[in-house]
Order: structure tokens, then C-alpha cells, then sequence
């Protein structure tokens, strides 16, 4: 039978090339090519259906994650899949896993924080998945406060080993991913004492499980710590609890890129900055900007393709009524989330470009970027994720009551994304970090020191300060330099506005404490810079296509203008902008949600996803919603039978005793 595209229409008013587009957003057309044939290496595979995991047992859901992590390493040597094509698969199998974070961090954390001995030592057993790693930092007390940990590693001079303990309660490990059952082994982040000294948070690989029978070595306590937020979800991960009894591992497992303990038990600390014992932390809050693009983009499709599909009101002599994304109040809710996801794809891309420097510069031992990388991914993972999280629940909403049922995806997305608010660093804990780091930019304004790089503006501080905005028309909230000036000014003001009433306290420490609100505030319009400043960026390249660069620009515009709309109290306040030019934004925005309606559907079919990884009814490709829903509901194993299996124990007792009551 001939498959009907319901969406068809839609698809049929398209102006520009989606095909093209496609490869913008997959970053080249190498890249598309190699998410295309994993994203259906994928689909097709029964192994890793998923289309059950909401109603699976924690136990059945765990089973699956062993299953699917198994066939797919399988699949890795038999295809000999590439570094590049084995992550692709991991992401499009779409079921969070201990995988994540031995490849993800624990790996990553041997490159950054390991002598070329440990390197060659480690990474060829976890390369080859002979070891499982996984990455324990926080604790049962301390997660945010890494500097507060409480497990400590004392050296033995005598044995030339460092003891493993965990003095307290609240020093257990608690939370890390695949640490609770699938580890072999850990990064332990501890306290290391040598001759009596506490020289503050260091990383150790520990064993912490039999390579033979994986039961946990002498003096090691582990489990999980228990089922999470929402059905299926984050739940396929084994978040573990570690308790150390004095456990001993060889001197040489101590990460001594940044520092060492010689045989002798001398603490030695080379010229690398303190800070690279962060360096895995950096580098995950980089690729989570870029997995938020995909989470957002992931909901928007759904929420997309099933407004286009649903109708209500609007029909006039019996014609069909209207389609709820023609709603002004749909597309005022919707299109600055699809253009997010643009805008966190084209940072994403930046950040790692940012992340990629550092690094090289590191290894040359220039460590004057260190700063800024760890202030732009502290910042970026913060604004991008709390805005995902908010979008995808705001696109549950989108999707009427239909969002709320598990079949659209959206439920299990929201439940699975939410924690990245909380893991990798808080997200107001990271804020915080990035308004220190602007604090210390305009302090150092009148020194002589160029700010550069994303605070460069900040060295036109006394422009900023008094600049007026030119906007007379609606029109002109579309030249890039006046968006750019705009927000360049909020975020000046607002930076300089705190350090100012900072200098009032008596400490700068009380100060902090007392303006973190406003701290706060200032550091997420410093952020929204960069994000429109890169995605401004991005457009000045040469972007091929026809219509594409026209319709990221309309989504750039979007993008800011419903910004400077959402934070316009930010804008007035502090006098960037007029009460008339904020009521020219909205008169802009409606204009570019008319410009990029016809086009709505191909900007979420140019993310190129499957669906297989989409995971739901409302946002399948061909929009054949209403039967799939129908057709869907008879598969829950409540429908199983036609009368419920506690009828005769329940319901029937309770119906006979009304009867009898009635007849009283
Ligand atoms: C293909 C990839 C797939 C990836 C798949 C991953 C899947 C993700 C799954 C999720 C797994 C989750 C894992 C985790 O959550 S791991 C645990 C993460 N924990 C945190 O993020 C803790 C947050 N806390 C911190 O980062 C720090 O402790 C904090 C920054 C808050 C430190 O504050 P504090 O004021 O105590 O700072 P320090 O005294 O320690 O340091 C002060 C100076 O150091 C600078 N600094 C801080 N952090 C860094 C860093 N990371 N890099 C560089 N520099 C840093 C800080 O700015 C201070 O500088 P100044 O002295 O100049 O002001
Ligand atoms: C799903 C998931 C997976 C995880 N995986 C891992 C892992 O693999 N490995 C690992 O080591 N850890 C992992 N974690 C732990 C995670 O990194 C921490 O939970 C995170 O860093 C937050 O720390 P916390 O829990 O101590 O929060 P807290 O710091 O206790 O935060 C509680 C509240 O206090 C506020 N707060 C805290 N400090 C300040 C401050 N200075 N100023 C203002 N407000 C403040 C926060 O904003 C928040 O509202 C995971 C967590 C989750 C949820």
C-alpha cells in the first residue's frame, strides 16, 4: 500500500534547500553521511528497539542497557566503526548508559590529567573495553563543592601505596553513572594526604571490581542508589554509592599530569595550572551545549510537525478547521525554541572549536585561555540546558493533551534531559563562576589589560555605558550591528552595574553573597552575547543553498528579538533600549514567524531524524498521527484483557455492594 504524507502540503511550500540545510546543521556534508547511515544501521535493528522502555521493570530496563551496550560494541569491531561513527551510535541509540561515561569521562580524564605512561598504560585496556571506567567525584555531602570532598588518599611510604578511605557517611561516592553495576574501574576524585598534609582534591584510577567475577574488591562497599525522576528515562544508567575501607592501590594511579608524589612521598606540583584537575569537567560542559541543540531540536520536530497535523476551530461552511500552528500564540511559543536549537547547534560548534584551542595551547604550556574556555563552557552549558529543559516541557504543552501520553516522546525527553540543569556543575553554581570571571574582567579595565575574546566588548565599556540604540522602524531591529550593540550594552551595564555595587561592601566575598541574584543576571546577558554574537558570525560565512542562509538568518533574528522580548526589563531598566523600540520588537517577531511559516517543516526536517530516534507518534515524518495514536493505545498491557485482572477482587464487590445499598 502506498504511504500517504499527511504533511505532504506542508512539505510542498518549502522555499529553500532542505537537503542543503541538512548538511548546515550536520555540520558537513561528511557529517550528514555518517549520521544518516548510524541513525539507520540503528532504526533497523531490533535490538535496540525502544518503543517499550516506559513500561519495563528498573531490572528489564537495566537488562536492555547491558544488551544494547553489548550488541553495539559488537557491531563496533564487526563494521570496524570509526571513533566518530561508534559515538554516532551510542547517541542514536538513545538509552542513557554506563557507555556514556567510560567513553565520555573516564577516558577523557586518563588523556587530560595522565603522564604519557599512564596514557599508554590505561587507555589501550579502556580503548579496547577490557576495563569499564567511570568518573566519582561527588559525594553523598559534596557535589557542587569539590573542594569540600571528603575521601581521602593517604600515601604509605613504607608500601609505596596510597590508602583508599571514606571517613564519613557523607563521604560516600554517590551518583556517578555505571559506578552502581556495570564498573570494572574509577576515577576517584579524593583528598591526597602525604606525610600528614592535605594537598587538596586529586584524581586516582581504582579497581574496584574482580575482572573475573566483577564482585567488588576487598575493603569496596557499591550498589545503586536508586530509581530516578520519571519512566525509563535516566533509570537505564546504574548512578552507583561507593564506600572505600582503607583500600590500597599502587603509587603510579595517582593522575600526575598537574601533580606528583615521588617514591618518597614528596608532593611535587609542576608549572600546569591547579585547575586542569577540572580539565574532564570542561570538556563534558562542551559537548552538553551541543547535546542541547539535539534535545530541543529533538522536541521542537515533534511539537512541529504535530502542529501542522492538529486542527481546532476556525471552520467555516463545513471546510476544515484551522491548524494550530497558524495560531499567532503557537508560533510566538514555538519558533524562538526551533531557532534556539539553530543557535545552540552554531555555539556548539564555536565552543568546540574554543575547547580544541585550549587544548593545543595547553600542551604548549599556555595556559591564558584556561580562564575564559572554562568561564564560555561553564556559561553555555548553563544557559543552553536550563532553556532545553524549559523548551522541550514547553513543547510537551505545544502538543496539548497528546504531549502528556508517553507515545509522543515528549514525557520520557523532558525526564531524561532535566538532570543536565544539575549535572556538570549546577547550573547557578556555573553562573556564578562566569560572573566572577566578568568581575574580574571590568576590575581590570582601567589596568591596561585588552579584555579579549568573548569580553572583548567590554573594552568599549565607556561607549557602551552611554550608547543609544538605532531603531526608528521595525525594519531596523534586523541589522545585525544593532542587535549586536543591544545586547552588547545590556550585558556591559548590567556587568558594570554589579561591580559597582560590589565596591560598596566591605569584602568582595560579602559582596558576592549579598548580589548573586543580580550576579547571576549579568552573567546570563553575557551569555546570550556570545550566542547571538556566534550565530551573527556564522551567517558571515559563505553558507550554500538555495534559501538557506536567508531562513537562518530569519531564525538568528528570531532568535535575539524574542530575547531582547523575554528580557526586555533587563533592556529598558538599564536604558538600552526605548519602551517604543521594545514594542517594534514584537512588530518585527511577527513579521519573521509569517517569513518562516511555510518553511517550519523543512527547518525540522533538515535535523534528519529518524523515526526511530524521534520516539514518537505527534512527530512522525509522514504526520500520520490519528491512526498510529489509535492503533498505539491497544498495545499497553492494560489492554491486554478486556476486564481488568482485579475486577472480580475490587470492582465487582464494590459494584454489588451499591446494588445492595440502592435496593435498601
Ligand atoms: C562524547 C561525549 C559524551 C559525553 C557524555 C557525558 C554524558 C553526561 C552524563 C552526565 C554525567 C555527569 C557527570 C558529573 O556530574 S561529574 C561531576 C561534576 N561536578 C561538577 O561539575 C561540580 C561543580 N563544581 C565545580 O566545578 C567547582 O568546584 C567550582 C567551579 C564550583 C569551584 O568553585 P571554587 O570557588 O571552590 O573554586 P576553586 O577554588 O576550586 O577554584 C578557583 C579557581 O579555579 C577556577 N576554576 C574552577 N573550575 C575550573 C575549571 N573547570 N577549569 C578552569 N578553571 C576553573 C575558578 O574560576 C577560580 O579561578 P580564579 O581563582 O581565577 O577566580
Ligand atoms: C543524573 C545525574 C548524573 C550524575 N552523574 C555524575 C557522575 O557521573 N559523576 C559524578 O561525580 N557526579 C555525578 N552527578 C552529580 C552531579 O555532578 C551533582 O549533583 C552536581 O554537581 C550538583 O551538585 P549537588 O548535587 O551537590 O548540588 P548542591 O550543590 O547541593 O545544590 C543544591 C542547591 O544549592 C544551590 N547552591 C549550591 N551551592 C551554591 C552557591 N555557592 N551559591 C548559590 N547556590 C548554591 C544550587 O543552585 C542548588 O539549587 C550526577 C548527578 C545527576 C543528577
Amino acid at each position: 500500500m502506498e504511504e500517504i504524507d499527511h504533511l505532504g502540503h506542508e512539505r510542498s511550500k518549502i522555499e529553500f534547500d532542505v537537503e542543503a540545510m541538512k548538511i548546515v546543521w550536520a555540520g558537513s556534508q561528511r557529517a550528514l553521511e555518517v549520521s544518516d547511515r548510524i541513525s539507520r544501521l540503528v532504526a533497523s535493528d531490533p535490538i535496540f528497539r525502544k518503543d517499550d522502555r516506559t513500561i519495563l521493570s528498573r531490572k528489564e530496563l537495566f537488562n536492555t542497557t547491558l544488551r544494547k551496550s553489548a550488541h553495539a560494541w559488537k557491531r563496533i569491531i564487526e563494521l570496524r566503526l570509526t571513533e566518530e561513527e561508534a559515538s554516532r551510535l551510542r547517541f542514536y541509540i538513545d538509552q542513557p548508559a554506563f557507555m556514556d561515561l567510560h567513553w565520555g569521562m573516564f577516558i577523557p580524564a586518563i588523556k587530560g590529567q595522565g603522564t604519557e605512561e599512564q596514557q599508554k598504560k590505561w587507555l589501550p585496556l579502556a580503548y579496547k573495553m577490557q576495563i569499564i571506567g567511570c568518573y566519582a567525584q561527588t559525594e553523598l555531602g559534596h557535589g557542587s563543592n569539590v573542594q569540600g570532598l571528603e575521601t581521602t588518599a593517604t600515601f604509605d611510604p613504607k608500601t609505596d601505596e596510597f590508602i583508599l578511605h571514606s571517613p564519613t557517611l557523607t563521604s560516600s561516592k554517590w551518583w556517578p553513572g555505571g559506578l552502581g553495576k556495570a564498573s570494572t574501574h574509577a576515577l576517584i576524585y579524593s583528598r591526597l594526604i602525604t606525610d600528614g598534609q592535605d594537598h587538596g582534591v586529586h584524581g586516582f584510577i581504582v579497581q574496584l571490581r574482580s575482572l573475573d567475577d566483577h564482585l567488588p574488591l576487598p575493603g569496596i562497599t557499591i550498589g545503586d542508589i536508586g530509581i530516578k525522576f520519571g519512566n525509563g528515562a535516566y533509570n537505564s544508567m546504574d548512578n552507583g554509592v561507593l564506600r572505600f575501607d582503607h583500600v590500597r592501590i599502587p603509587r603510579d594511579q595517582m593522575l600526575m599530569r598537574v601533580s606528583q608524589v615521588t617514591r618518597e612521598g614528596k608532593y611535587l606540583q609542576s608549572d600546569v595550572p591547579r585547575q586542569l584537575v577540572y580539565g574532564t569537567m570542561v570538556y563534558v560542559r562542551q559537548t552538553i551545549v551541543s547535546d542541547a541543540s539535539c534535545a530541543l531540536s529533538r522536541a521542537v520536530c515533534i511539537a512541529t510537525r504535530y502542529s501542522a497535523v492538529r486542527r481546532q476551530f476556525g471552520s467555516q461552511d463545513g471546510g476544515p478547521e484551522t491548524q494550530v500552528i497558524d495560531y499567532k500564540t503557537q508560533q510566538n511559543r514555538l519558533f524562538p525554541l526551533l531557532a534556539s536549537a539553530y543557535a545552540y547547534r552554531f555555539v556548539g560548534e564555536w565552543l568546540k572549536w574554543l575547547y580544541t584551542d585550549v587544548t593545543q595551547r595547553l600542551q604548549a604550556n599556555d595556559f591564558s585561555t584556561l580562564p575564559e574556555a572554562h568561564a564560555c563552557t561553564a556559561g553555555l552549558k548553563s544557559l543552553t540546558t536550563s532553556a532545553t529543559a524549559d523548551g522541550i516541557e514547553e513543547c510537551r504543552k505545544l502538543c496539548g493533551g497528546h504531549g502528556y501520553l508517553c507515545s509522543s516522546g515528549l514525557p520520557e525527553l523532558f525526564a531524561v534531559y532535566i538532570p543536565a540543569c544539575t549535572y556538570e556543575g549546577d547550573n547557578i553554581v556555573l553562573l556564578l563562576q562566569v560572573s566572577r570571571f566578568l568581575m574580574k574582567t571590568v576590575s581590570q579595565l582601567g589596568s591596561g589589560i585588552k579584555p579579549v575574546g568573548t569580553t572583548a566588548y567590554m573594552g568599549q565599556v565607556e561607549h557602551l555605558m552611554q550608547c543609544h540604540c538605532d531603531v526608528q522602524r521595525a525594519e531596523d531591529w534586523l541589522k545585525p550591528s544593532v542587535i549586536l550593540a543591544a545586547f552588547q550594552a545590556r550585558a556591559a551595564r548590567m556587568s558594570v552595574a554589579c561591580a559597582q555595587n560590589l565596591s560598596k561592601f566591605s569584602s568582595q566575598e560579602e559582596g558576592f553573597a549579598e548580589l548573586s541574584a543580580d550576579l547571576v543576571e549579568a552573567a546570563v546577558a553575557h551569555c546570550q552575547l556570545i550566542v547571538v554574537t556566534k550565530y551573527i558570525e556564522k551567517l558571515q560565512q559563505a553558507i550554500p543553498g538555495k534559501g538557506v542562509k536567508e531562513q537562518l538568518a530569519a531564525l538568528c533574528n528570531i532568535y535575539a528579538l524574542s530575547l531582547i522580548h523575554k528580557h526586555q526589563g533587563d533592556f529598558l531598566a538599564n536604558g538600552c533600549i526605548t519602551p517604543k523600540q521594545a514594542s517594534l520588537v514584537n512588530w518585527q517577531l511577527r513579521s519573521l514567524y509569517a517569513q518562516v511559516r511555510p518553511n517550519v517543516i523543512g527547518l525540522v526536517d533538515a535535523f534528519n531524524y529518524t523515526d526511530h530516534y524521534l520516539g514518537s507518534i505527534l512527530g512522525r515524518y509522514d504526520g500520520n498521527v490519528y491512526p498510529k495514536l489509535y492503533e498505539e493505545a491497544w498495545k499497553d498491557p492494560l489492554n491486554d484483557s478486556v476486564v481488568p485482572d482485579g475486577y472480580h477482587e475490587f470492582i465487582r464487590p464494590m459494584l454489588k455492594q451499591q446494588l445492595r445499598t440502592a435496593r435498601l
